[in-house]
């Protein structure tokens, strides 16, 4: 699996504020929004496209559009769907499937509560979005579904990750024989003993859309 820590003074000043305890709701989604399209530019190097010629007003000119299959942006509900909108204004053509996934508080163990995606993602890029990767229990389990149903690359756009989320997604995948990358804003320090990261900036879903 590779990780990639986005390292861009921008990105380092709207994690800050996202961070901060006193940013409000309107304004904590505003920053999760910037910040996945800072980190989707990156995530989507490897994107695939096809050559095309446009004729210009003056002459020809070779170009490349977005390849067929388009790539599937796939949000873990709640948190993730605070990512949504700045992926597909990046990806306008990407299509958008969507996992809705609990992590039991107790055994820090994710449930599936909702599951919307094409049946076959054979050829398929996915990009998954999920502002936390914690203990790596919630995205091992959404990459399975997506490997399951003939993905051949998954990214996953986190804006914090924790060293034991991406250990877990290592050893998980080890053998996959399957492209994983993480795009991360940041690699923070660990896990405290309820599962949270640290510093972190708390709970991502609570902080875009109050607490339920
Ligand atoms: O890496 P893990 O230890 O599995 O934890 C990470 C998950 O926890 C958060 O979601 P949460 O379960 O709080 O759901 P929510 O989005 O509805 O708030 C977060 O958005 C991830 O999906
Ligand atoms: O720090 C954490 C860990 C899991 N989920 C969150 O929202 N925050
Ligand atoms: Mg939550």
């Amino acid at each position: 699996m590779e990780t990639l820590v986005v390292d861009h003074p921008l990105v380092a000043h709207k994690l800050t504020t996202l961070r901060d305890v006193r940013t409000d709701s309107p304004t904590f989604r505003r920053l999760a929004d910037e910040l996945v399209t800072l980190l989707a530019y990156e995530a989507t190097r490897d994107v695939r496209v096809s050559e095309v010629t446009v004729q210009t007003p003056v002459a020809q000119a070779k170009g490349v559009r977005m390849a067929k299959p388009y790539p599937l942006v796939v949000p873990i509900l709640r948190a993730g769907l605070g990512m949504l909108d700045g992926m597909t204004r990046l990806l306008p053509t990407a299509e958008v499937g969507f996992l809705g996934m609990i992590r039991n508080e107790s055994t820090l163990q994710a449930e599936t509560y909702a599951t919307r995606l094409p049946d076959d993602l054979s050829g398929r890029q996915c990009y998954v979005v999920d502002p936390m990767l914690a203990t790596g229990g919630t995205l091992a389990a959404a990459v399975q579904f997506l490997f399951d149903r003939g993905a051949v690359d998954v990214t996953a756009i986190c804006l914090l990750a924790a060293p034991e989320g991406l250990a877990y997604m290592d050893k998980v995948f080890a053998n996959s024989g399957k492209p994983i990358r993480v795009v991360t804003a940041a690699l923070d320090e660990r896990l405290n003993e309820n599962g949270y990261i640290v510093p972190g900036l708390g709970d991502a879903g609570d902080r875009l859309y109050g607490v339920v």
